[in-house]
This record gives structure tokens, sequence and C-alpha cells, in this order.
């Protein structure tokens, strides 16, 4: 960790937004949990910052049912209010700034001190704010490192506007652009796997590997909220972020080492060798509501009011990926996700290709490898096998790493934990960088126009189903094949 020396000194971590929706639900109880942790610089002060004028104790009773605190821990938990406090002030005049900056000078005694400015701000004020940052609030005594969370634009002439303006203000080893999904357990670990396993590594590749299906599914569908979600869709919510990230790392080259810079290199690389994704690779659904459902399930899309009437902004795609090298041609990467569908659920399904020359009756079905991101992190490997016993019949069977049962003591940290931790420490691994952003937009924005301009209408389906049927023959256009005849067979503890 590069900065660990600098622990000693004096860290303030500014949460701009502090009155929002993310910075309660999500900000405050992750920094509460790496505090409670002892994992921060022991000098660490909290400031939270927004317009909404109200008092540390409001802020705290906001954000406290969001807030684990196991028995015993309560007195560390005032302790981390102590820790706190809160300045009202606004996002655009100068002198607010300058007034959090004298505050935060206060704690600032010796020789050195650093400074982190989360922005969990809505993007109307984001320029403001961080001219604000760079002119009134910048560390004399340390580094200033800001974190930033997307949308990051929503296209490619708006996020290369957004980077040149970050750009002219801090350098890119201060920015770091969140995508939560590479704080995660099982996205870090798709790096081990791929390079720390001989096994794995030579059959990676369009010689044995059929498609490789990535895919994000959540139970819940706008819920009132969709005012938001309609100007952007799920393409630009789900897939040019979480799952192209996922992408780069299930597809990239080995890195030269674990450098921040040489894994990003590769992630680069990869993108670079894909081509702007066509309307004829892309299927986009929009959920209706389930007449025999309960609640929620019962509205769709469009009877959420704060979406507008007629709308054709999809909340279900899927995209077929191409990479054009030579480990990858012709091998069908599936990006697909979806809002209101039957489960939560993020994995990645590597699909080997059938066993040629078959000798079985029985005939294998092809192996699978499952990297499951949630719920519940698991790697298991979808194999063929003799029945046990007398027989010499084939049976479907699993190599079967569920984290629950191999790992009952580990305590898997949020993703946000990781990530803020990770800003504290210096380490970019799990950020991502100005031009894998630029890559993605470059892949995704031509469709997301012509999506918008030719007002393509999108399947319907149905809230709480798997998504539209058509999805499934699209899988299957692009050589993902489903037997439908596995059977997990659930360890029993003996
Ligand atoms: N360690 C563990 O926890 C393990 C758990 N299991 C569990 O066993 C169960 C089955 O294993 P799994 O690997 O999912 O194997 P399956 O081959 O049974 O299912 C794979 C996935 O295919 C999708 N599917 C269903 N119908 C179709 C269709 N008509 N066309 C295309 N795709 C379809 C479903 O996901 P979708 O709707 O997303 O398309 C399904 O989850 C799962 O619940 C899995 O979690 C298995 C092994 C280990
Ligand atoms: O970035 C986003 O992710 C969440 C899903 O995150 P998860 O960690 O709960 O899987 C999604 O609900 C949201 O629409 C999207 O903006």
């Amino acid at each position: 960790m590069e900065n660990k020396a600098d622990f000693q000194y004096p860290h303030t971590f500014v949460l701009l937004g502090a009155s929002g929706d993310l910075a309660k639900k999500k900000i405050y109880p992750t920094i509460w949990y790496l505090y409670r942790d002892n994992v921060l610089p022991q000098n660490t002060k909290f400031i939270g910052y927004a317009r909404t004028k109200q008092t540390l104790e409001e802020v705290k009773e906001k954000s406290k049912k969001y807030m684990k605190v196991r028995p015993g821990e309560e007195s560390k938990f005032d302790q981390f209010w102590e820790a706190n406090d809160y300045l009202a002030g606004s996002y655009d005049r100068r002198i607010d700034y300058e007034l959090l900056n004298q505050h935060i000078s206060k704690y600032e005694k010796g020789p050195r001190a650093n400074r982190i400015f989360y922005l969990a701000v809505p993007p109307t004020v984001f320029e403001d704010v961080t001219v604000n940052i760079k002119n009134a609030c910048i560390a004399i005594k340390g580094y200033t490192r800001v974190i930033i969370e997307k949308p990051f634009g929503r296209d490619d002439v708006t996020s290369e506007k957004l980077s040149n303006h970050l750009a002219s203000l801090f350098k890119e080893e201060q920015i770091y652009r969140i995508d939560h999904y590479l704080g995660k357990e099982m996205v870090q670990n798709l790096l081990t796997i791929r390079f720390a396993n001989q096994i794995f590594s030579p059959s990676w590749n369009r010689e044995n590997i059929a498609s490789i299906l990535i895919s994000f599914k959540e139970p819940f569908g706008t819920e009132g909220r969709g005012g938001y979600f309609d100007s952007f869709g799920i393409i630009r919510d789900v897939m040019q972020n979480h799952l192209l990230q996922i992408l780069s790392l299930v597809a990239m080259e080995k890195p030269v080492t674990l450098n921040p810079d040489d894994i990003r290199d590769e992630k680069v690389k990869v993108l670079r060798h894909i081509k702007p994704i066509e309307l004829k690779d892309l299927l986009v659904g929009q959920y209706v509501g389930n007449p025999n459902g309960q609640g929620e399930e019962k509205l769709g899309y469009l009877d959420d009011p704060t979406v507008p009437k007629g709308s054709v902004t999809p909340t279900y795609a899927v995209a077929g990926i191409y990479i054009n090298n030579s480990r990858w041609q012709g091998v069908p990467f599936i990006l697909r996700c979806g809002k209101a569908l039957n489960e939560r659920k993020a994995e990645v399904r590597v699909q080997y290709k059938d066993v040629p020359g078959d000798i079985f009756e029985g005939h294998p079905k092809r192996n699978e490898l499952v990297i499951r991101v949630q719920p519940g992190e698991a790697l298991y490997l979808k194999m063929m096998s003799k029945s046990p016993g007398m027989k010499f019949d084939l049976m479907e069977t699993e190599l079967d790493l569920t984290y629950s049962m191999r790992y009952r003591e580990a305590d898997v940290p949020d993703a946000y934990e990781r990530l803020i931790l990770d800003v504290f420490t210096g380490t970019q691994m799990h950020f991502v960088r100005n031009d894998e952003l630029k890559e993605a937009w470059r892949i995704f924005t031509p469709v997301l126009q012509q999506l918008e301009e030719q007002h393509i209408q999108p399947v319907p389906y149905t809230y709480g189903s798997r998504g539209p049927p058509e999805a499934d023959q699209k899988l299957a256009e692009y050589n993902f094949k489903y037997s439908g005849s596995y059977k997990w067979q659930k360890p029993t503890l003996h």
C-alpha cells in the first residue's frame, strides 16, 4: 500500500452532498465500518458538507438506520460521530469553500496533512464543486484526492468534456472514478482466477471457449424514481460501466505486473479491439406490470409517475460483443442486464465448446465455469463425471467453491469499504482510468444515439420474469447453450 507511511498524519474526509441519499445509505455507513475496524488513519476527521442547514445530530439521525452497530460497539459509534462535523454551504460560492478550508485547517496540526473529497452530488453541480475545491480547498501540506461517482457523462462528447474539465484541475492520480463493481470480491478475484491458475490460462481462448455471458439481474423496478433513470436507461446505468469493466477483466491479457497502471493498460488494450456496438447486436426491453403480481409488481415502468409518457428507455438489454484479437476472435461476449426481473444475480458464465469427437451415448454437456458475484460469492465449474457406482452413465456435476461453505469465518467487505480504503492508501487498481472511460463511450455512444433517434421500441417483459423471451433466442444466436438438465446437489453438512 502506497501511503501507509502517511497514516500517522491528520486526514480529512470531506463528504460533499452529505444530506443526500447516497451519503446516508452508503457513505456514512461505509466510513463508520472502516472507522470501527480501525483501518483508517487514526487521526481522521470526517466533514459532511451540503446546502441543507442541519445539525450533525440530524445527519446522524437520518443515516443511523443504515449503519449496523453490533452489541458492544456503542461507545465506538459515539466516538465515530465525535470525529464528524457538518457544515452547510453552497456548491457554487467560493466564499463557502473558503470557510470549509478554514474548518479543515483547524485539524491539520503538524508537518503533513491529507485531504479526500467525496463528491456525492448530482452531475449538475459537479463542475462548480470541483472548481471550488481546486480554488479554495487544496491541501497545502499533503495530498488532495477526489472521488467521483458515475454518471461520467452520458455519451462520448459529454464524458470528454467532463474529463477535460477534471484534467484542467487535477492530475489523473488525484482522481478516483468509482465503479463499485470493481470493489466486489469476485470481480477482484477475476485476476487471481485467471492468472494464478495454470489450469485455466491455456484454455482461456477461442480454441476452447464457445461464449461468455456476463449478467446482471435486479428484482425491483424504478419504484417511483424513474425520472432520473429515464434519462440514462439500463445501458448507461449498468452495461456501459459495470458489465464492460467485468468484460475487460475477463478478456484482457496478463498484465506485466500487478501495478495498477499495468493492469489498466491491458484493460484499455482489450477495449480497443472492440468495434462500436450496432443495433443488430442489441435487444432492448422494458418491463410491464404483472397483473397477478403483488404491490410494485403490478406496475410497469410506464406506470411510474416520474417516467415520461410513452418513454422507450430500456430497462433491460442484451448485447453481443466481439473482441477482434487473436485470443478472442469469433467468441461472443454477451452482456445482459435488467431491472424488475425474477431475482438478484450478477455472474459470469464461461461456456466451453462441445467436446469434439464424442464417444459417449449420453452426449457430454458443455463445461461451464460460473463466477457468481452476488448474491453469495461462488465459483463453480460444471463438468461431466461418471455416475458413482456400477453404472457407466454420464452425469453433470460440479466442482464447487461456495464461499459461505468454504470460508465460514471470512468477512467479505462491502465494495465501498474496499474502494474508500484504497483511496486512503493511494491504490488506483480498482478505479476507472480516463482512457478506459473514453473507450467505453466509444463502444456504446453510436448505438445509444440510434436507439434514441430512431425511437426504437423496447420489447415488453413482465415484472418478475426472466426478461423478454426473445432474449433467450438472442443468447442462443450468440452460441450460449442452455441444456436445462443440470441439477445442483446442494451439499449437506455432516
Ligand atoms: N455454489 C453454489 O451455490 C452453486 C449453486 N448452484 C445453483 O444451482 C442452480 C443451477 O445451477 P446453474 O449454474 O444456474 O445451472 P443451470 O444450467 O440450471 O441454469 C443456468 C441459468 O440458465 C438460465 N436459464 C434458465 N432457463 C433458460 C433458458 N431457457 N435459456 C437460457 N438460459 C436459461 C437461468 O438464469 P437466467 O435467468 O439468469 O438466464 C439459470 O440460472 C442455480 O440456482 C445455482 O445457483 C449450482 C452450483 C453451485
Ligand atoms: O450502479 C448501479 O448499481 C446498482 C446495483 O448495485 P448492486 O451493488 O446492488 O448490485 C443499481 O441498482 C443501480 O441502478 C445502478 O446505478
